[in-house]
């Protein structure tokens, strides 16, 4: 099997791209902008400043991980070339060694730069790398926010240097300790005691434990501690579990060794109760252990040996280990033995590179619960309490085997390690490529636990950074080049940056001192009750005053004395008194100076209660307000519930009705359409019937109008004296006297006349002589007909009734009338005088042809007075256009027939001489 450091070994780009450095130009710039300089040639390939594109705004609310470097010392300064120089406060520069795996694939990388947000050289000291990279995050957390940091390169480069250190000079884990106790200080709840105890509620939450139960628990503690210390004697659980430790690890029991970090974090929230708490895990081969977790004892096996963890997710889905043990610790020295506990069961092992080389990646919590107190600085608010959270990660290195040496479990553990690390590095590829482009690729966390339990940090809030350890011996460059790659690659990924926990609650300031002033003087009120009372001083009684004897020499130096001493007395309960009245008097202003400040406090306190009860009336009325909003808008609302059922049965009901219509619509549909094909075929049949009838009646009609015509024919040719030889037929079978010249035939051109309908220009014009009845008309008058000559005396009077829509036909052809009256319309007047009567009527047909035709009659005198006309010619003058040449003849007889109604009509009024003519 292929080893997996040369599948890490060659991804040349950190932007993930592979690069064949065979096909580059000599200077090539990477997307990141780093100079790289290719060719076989060896010199001094000058480097020139890294062009880097500009950097792109920060996303709001994010930031980037912030990535340092730290280059290690090599062991010995003659311990073979080096490949990494530094190059200003925050670059390195990589130089290509001559053995590498670039160098020897033929492509060869001069230099390439990396730029870091901070690089620390082999000289940096501890204090400094944990002031640059820890500092801050301690103070995230003390602050509520959450942070990580993780150590990452490869085999021996000193990622646990820098997060262990050394007794004398402590890496990263154990100043954070002491800068957080520093900090916290006297605002650390109690342990055990008083009534704001936090506990882990074993689902990543903390409650708050009653003072009972504490107690309880402490009790616990101490006997389980006792049978530990008697099981103490037995094996060692290391050496039990069969695994390596660390020997350096015993060095930090040495707490007087050990030097102290006196940073602290100022502005914390001191009316806030603050707890630690520790918890050590690693994750060893794709397991995850408790490092302090206490094995239990078997007899037998002397201890079971560790059981893995599994991973969950809690209620605001952060991932924790299920089960694992978390220690409240009180002070440095405690976290320091937890954390010295934990780093004794890590698993390490001699490695050609590293003797103490760490096989698991480990992961320190530090959690830090807090809560504020209630107003009298007593209890903490149980539903304010915030946890947050630093987690130190010393991950394993990454190593080839080729380089270690390793075999048989090491070769498996360094499997296992750099397939963790290229899970981290694959799930932070996709990361940023998700923030580039805007996708939503899915990240892989879950497929190794390391990255499942840090999902949280790169999906959730909080600064992220990283600590890239760089071992600069030559030896190491094909690996140290991927750790750069990564360390790039790492420094683009953006997570969201978290806001401080504001614990503002409007609660009064200065409520711990508040507490503590309560306390001592409850103190001082105690002594000052034990306190002995002043016994009332009572002189000794006077010695006798009687003199016996004359000669009593004792009574009176007695007395003298007596009294000397009484004065003496006196005078010392004088000096007494007046140092008592001056305590007396001190201790009065102190009480006085004291009380004038409790009413200042008091005072303050009542502006404060007061300003809070007009909080409390506003709120109050605003609850009211609220109460009568809520109370209405629920009226409104159960109203609002009755309209709509109401409206919902209305619904229903016309939903019911209306597919009572359709169905009613549809049975009638059905009914209309039944009675419609009823009533269509019943149609039917009558249009049929009356069709019959109309024809019948029409034939009827022409019949009675030919039977009309017959008599009217009759009467004319009874009446007439000149009545032609050969009557002129026609299709009605009236008869008409022609007065006129026959068949004038007119050739020549004549002035073309324009009707109104008419749009052809006429070319040909002919006058003729409509015979009636479809009768052709007479090519010549037969022999025996003898025909009358149209009248020229000169003393008849027509009368020419020409209607307004006759035009001037200009033809030639007139009638030949000398004495003419012409009128438009006629009137019964215009009959008197005339004895002719002359009807000029045009007419269009479809043709275009204009015909203009000219009824004559005689006017006689009727026995009423009136006047009659008998119509006894009739000419027609027809403009004919060149295209009718094929014109059937009998065509002018349907004109005829056509006209003759209205022929009839007019002749009808002229005759009777009533009403007006059209
Ligand atoms: N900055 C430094 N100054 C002095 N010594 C250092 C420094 N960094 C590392 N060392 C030494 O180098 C050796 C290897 O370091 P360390 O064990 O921390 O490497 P590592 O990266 O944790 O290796 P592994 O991944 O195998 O555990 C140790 O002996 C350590 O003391």
């Amino acid at each position: 099997m292929r080893p997996r450091q040369d599948v890490i070994g060659a991804p040349p780009c950190s932007c993930g791209s592979v690069l064949d450095h065979r096909s580059l130009p000599p200077v090539f710039e990477s997307r990141h902008g780093h100079i790289r300089r290719y060719g076989r040639t060896p010199g001094t390939a000058k480097r020139t400043a890294p062009k880097r594109p500009a950097p792109k705004p920060p996303v709001k609310g994010t930031e980037p991980v912030e990535v340092y470097c730290r280059i290690r010392p090599l062991d010995s300064p003659t311990d073979g070339p080096r490949c990494v120089k530094i190059a200003g406060a925050d670059g390195v520069i990589l130089t290509v060694a001559e053995n590498s795996h670039a160098a020897r694939n033929g492509g060869l990388l001069r230099e390439t730069k990396y730029t870091f947000r901070q690089v620390f050289d082999e000289l940096c000291p501890q204090k400094a790398v944990f002031e640059q990279v820890a500092l801050p995050l301690v103070e995230d957390v003390l602050h509520g926010k959450n942070a990580l940091l993780f150590a990452y390169g490869i085999t021996s480069s000193g990622k646990t240097y820098t997060m262990m250190g050394e007794p004398h000079d402590p890496g990263i884990l154990p100043r954070c300790l002491d800068v957080i106790f520093n900090s916290i200080g006297e605002l650390q709840a109690k342990k055990y005691v008083g009534t704001h105890v936090f506990k882990p509620d074993k689902m990543n939450g903390f409650e708050v434990q009653s003072e009972a139960d504490a107690m309880l628990e402490r009790q616990e503690r101490d006997v389980l501690s006792k049978l530990n210390n008697n099981n103490a004697k037995t094996p060692s659980s290391r050496h039990a579990a069969g695994f390596a430790n660390r020997e350096r690890a015993d060095d930090h029991n040495n707490s007087n060794n050990r030097r102290r970090d006196r940073s602290r974090v100022a502005d914390l929230e001191e009316d806030n109760s603050y707890s630690v708490f520790l918890s050590y895990v690693e994750i060893y081969n794709k397991y995850i252990y408790d490092l302090l977790e206490e094995l239990e004892y078997d007899p037998i096996t002397v201890y079971k040996p560790p059981t893995s963890k599994g991973l969950r997710e809690d209620n605001n889905h952060n991932m924790y280990v299920n089960g694992v043990v978390e220690v409240e610790v009180k002070s440095t020295e405690e976290a320091y033995e937890v954390m010295e506990r934990g780093q004794r069961k890590r698993r390490v092992a001699a490695t050609s590179l590293n003797a103490e080389s760490s096989r698991s990646h480990s992961v320190l919590n530090i959690r830090i619960v807090q809560a504020p107190l209630d107003n009298m600085g007593q209890e903490v608010l149980k539903d304010k309490i915030c946890v947050s959270q630093l987690s130190l990660v010393d991950l394993a290195g990454s190593e080839r085997a080729a380089r270690t040496g390793n075999q048989g479990d090491r070769i498996r553990e360094a499997g296992n390690i750099n397939n963790a690390l290229m899970h981290l590095r694959t799930c932070l590829e996709v990361l940023r490529e998700n923030q580039r482009t805007g996708e939503s690729k899915y990240v892989p966390y879950r497929y190794d636990r390391m990255t499942h339990l840090f999902k949280n940090y790169f999906d959730g809030e909080g600064k992220v950074r990283m600590v890239v350890c760089i071992n600069p011996s030559a030896k190491e460059y094909d690996e140290t080049v991927n750790v750069m790659k990564f360390a790039m690659m790492t420094q683009e990924v953006q997570v969201a940056r978290s806001e401080r926990k504001e614990f503002d609650l409007g609660l009064i300031h200065g409520r711990r001192q508040l507490k503590d002033k309560l306390r001592e003087d409850a103190e001082k009120a105690t002594v000052e009750a034990t306190r002995p009372q002043p016994t009332i001083f009572s002189f000794a009684p006077f010695p006798a005053i009687e003199v016996l004897q004359y000669d009593d020499g004792h009574m009176l130096p007695n007395l003298a004395r007596y009294l000397q001493d009484r004065i003496n007395q006196r005078r010392h309960l004088v000096e007494d008194f007046s140092q008592d009245e001056a305590a007396f008097r001190a201790h009065l202003v102190d009480i006085e100076r004291e009380h004038n400040n409790f009413k200042i406090r008091v005072q303050e306190q009542e502006d404060v209660i007061k300003s809070k009860d007009c909080d409390i009336a506003r709120l109050e009325k605003k609850i009211r307000n609220l109460e009568r909003a809520h109370e209405s808008l629920t009226r409104k609302t159960n109203s609002l519930e009755r309209a709509k059922n109401s409206l919902e049965r209305e619904v229903g009901e016309r939903e019911w009705q209306l597919q009572m219509t359709v169905t009613e619509k549809n049975r009638l549909e059905q009914d209309n359409r039944q009675r419609l094909t009823r009533m269509e075929r019943n149609c039917n049949k009558r249009i049929e019937e009356s069709k019959l009838k109309v024809n019948e009646d029409a034939m009827a009609r022409l019949k009675s109008h030919e039977s009309r015509l017959a008599k009217v024919r009759n009467l004319l040719e009874s009446d007439t004296e000149s009545v032609l030889s050969t009557p002129l037929t026609t299709r009605s079978g009236s008869r008409y006297m022609a007065k006129s010249e026959t068949d004038l035939t007119l050739t020549g051109k004549t002035p073309v006349p324009t009707p109104r309908n008419v749009q052809r220009p006429l070319t040909r014009q002919t006058a003729t002589r409509t015979p009636r009845g479809g009768v052709p008309p007479p090519t010549k008058p037969k022999p025996n007909v003898k025909l009358h000559r149209r009248s020229k005396s000169s003393h008849e009077v027509y009368l020419a009734h020409k209607p307004k829509e006759t035009v001037d036909p200009r033809s030639i052809l007139t009638p030949s009338v000398k004495k003419t009256r012409s009128v438009t319309r006629l009137e019964s007047k215009d009959m008197r005088g005339v004895d002719k009567y002359l009807l000029t009527c045009m007419d269009v047909d479809s043709e275009g042809d204009v015909a203009t035709k000219l009824y004559k009659g005689d006017v006689y005198r009727t026995s009423t007075g009136g006047k009659s006309v008998v119509l006894n010619d009739v000419e027609v003058i027809k403009h004919k256009s060149p295209g009718d040449k094929k014109r059937k003849s009998n065509e002018y007889y349907d004109d005829d027939l056509e006209n003759s109604s209205e022929v009839e009509d007019r002749c009808r009024i002229a005759v009777e001489g009533h009403g007006h003519m059209k």
